[in-house]
């Protein structure tokens, strides 16, 4: 008995589903006169053609097929450097008023100099998107030999050989290999290392490292760009930019923006506002960023500009490993013994990033945008559909002419026709 009860009851959900899935809905057209709906559709119309026209074809230029830049940067670097003899820089630099750095890198006329051009101060002297120019630096010259490690490094005083024992992982980041000995020197008692002779020695720092008139060089940047989709290849020199032209001119903001000649005291007031931090820079190193964009619409003209911006990469000075410096030596040889000349370089260096986006009219893209938006204008009868079947009083009538029961009616017309 309760067998047959099941297989009823499982006919009647498969009859169900069955007339669930043999139905068809069709669109059926109402139209309903009421203020309040006619004036939500008409806004939600006007917001998304709005949309559509404001926004995606005029501000996105979705007329337009795209192209990214493919970029080269070369640059060159001039101007003199002063090194000034037998001047000494205090120690308390965060302590020292502006007046006190701008002395430090402007020229005296009362002490001697020696000059130095791009080939010394510029390392390495052709480097791929960026360049670093050299302000300050410490020179040692030595020789293979035993002498006092810095007195700086990590366990490197010392009171006896006893000392020099169990040294474990500090002597890593040493100038050379420990002998087990101390050594006494300068009234200091070091311990003794086999290693370029004499170390280098950061408080040994003279003024005259310093590379004076730095502010006043002038970089050049050569930036050649293609749009490749456009077959298109632009560059920041311009055709009135003569040589004659590139040699005086410097880049300003307002009033030479298409110079690409940029003088270093510019680049650094804009990228590093703060002067002491700027001198700072120099003396420490420091990283700064080129911005090169190029934007470029290519509908009404084959013409396109770049556009710089400059900013500070690096942290500010900070009290543990702020700045950048790195090293190099010249070596040579003198009564037969080899000598190298030790230089711990500090600078600025330069990072240049070039980006760009180009676009230009093609029907392809407008075509996709208007059938986009046309999608997207069907938003405005969900939103009618919304207020109407869920905000007014009729919401009932409303629901039941939009979800019409066809065979309820023609039941009910059968019925009528009967009475009849
Ligand atoms: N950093 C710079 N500051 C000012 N003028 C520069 C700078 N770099 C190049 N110039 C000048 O721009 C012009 C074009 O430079 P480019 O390097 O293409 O030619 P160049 O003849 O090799 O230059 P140069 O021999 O003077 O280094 C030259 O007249 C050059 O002197």
């Amino acid at each position: 008995m309760s067998q047959e009860i099941n297989k009823k009851k499982n006919f009647n959900i498969f009859k169900s589903h069955m007339r669930g899935f043999m139905s068809y809905s069709t669109e059926r057209s109402a139209t309903i006169k009421s203020v309040k709906i006619g004036l939500v559709y008409r806004i939600a119309q006007i917001l998304l053609l709005s949309y559509i026209v404001g926004w995606e074809l005029m501000h996105n230029k979705g007329y337009q097929e795209f192209d990214t830049v493919s970029s080269v940067v070369t640059t060159k670097v001039k101007g003199q450097g002063f090194l000034a003899n037998n001047l000494t820089i205090e120690t308390n630099l965060k302590e020292k008023s502006n007046e006190y750095f701008e002395n430090l890198f402007s020229l005296k006329s009362n002490v001697e100099y020696h000059m130095l051009d791009t080939a010394d101060y510029v390392i390495p002297p052709n480097e791929y998107n960026s360049v670093f120019i050299m302000s300050n630096f410490l020179k040692t010259k030595q020789t293979q030999d035993r002498c006092p490690e810095e007195s700086t490094k990590y366990k490197a005083i010392c009171q006896n050989d006893s000392d020099c024992e169990n040294l474990g992982s500090a002597a890593n980041s040493w100038n050379g290999i420990p002998t087990g000995k101390c050594i006494r020197k300068d009234n200091k008692t070091n311990i003794k290392i086999f290693s370029w002779c004499p170390v280098e020695d950061e408080n040994d720092r003279n003024e005259d490292q310093l590379i004076r008139n730095v502010l006043n060089f002038t970089i050049f940047i050569k930036n050649d760009i293609e749009f490749k989709k456009f077959k298109k290849k632009l560059r920041n020199v311009l055709p009135y930019h003569t040589n004659s032209y590139l040699q005086t001119c410097t880049y300003h903001e307002e009033y030479d923006p298409h110079c690409p000649i940029f003088q270093l005291n510019y680049i650094l007031s804009l990228a590093e506002p703060d002067i002491k931090e700027k001198y700072l820079m120099m003396i420490k190193g420091g990283v700064i960023l080129i911005e090169i964009l190029w934007n470029c619409d290519f509908d009404f003209t084959t013409k396109c500009l770049p556009k710089y911006s400059f900013r500070r990469f690096d942290t500010k000075e900070t009290n543990t490993a702020s700045g950048f410096n790195f090293r190099f030596a010249n070596r040579y040889r003198q009564n037969n013994i080899e000598v190298r000349e030790l230089y711990k370089a500090f600078g600025l260096r330069f990072i240049i990033n070039v980006s760009g986006l180009a676009g230009k009219f093609s029907i392809v893209p407008l075509m996709i945008t208007i059938g986009a938006g046309i999608g997207l204008m069907s938003i405005s009868v969900i939103v009618a559909d919304c207020v109407l079947l869920h905000c007014t009083k009729k919401k009932r009538l409303y629901q039941e002419i939009k979800e019409l029961d066809v065979n309820s009616v023609l039941e009910k017309n059968f019925s009528n026709s009967v009475r009849l």
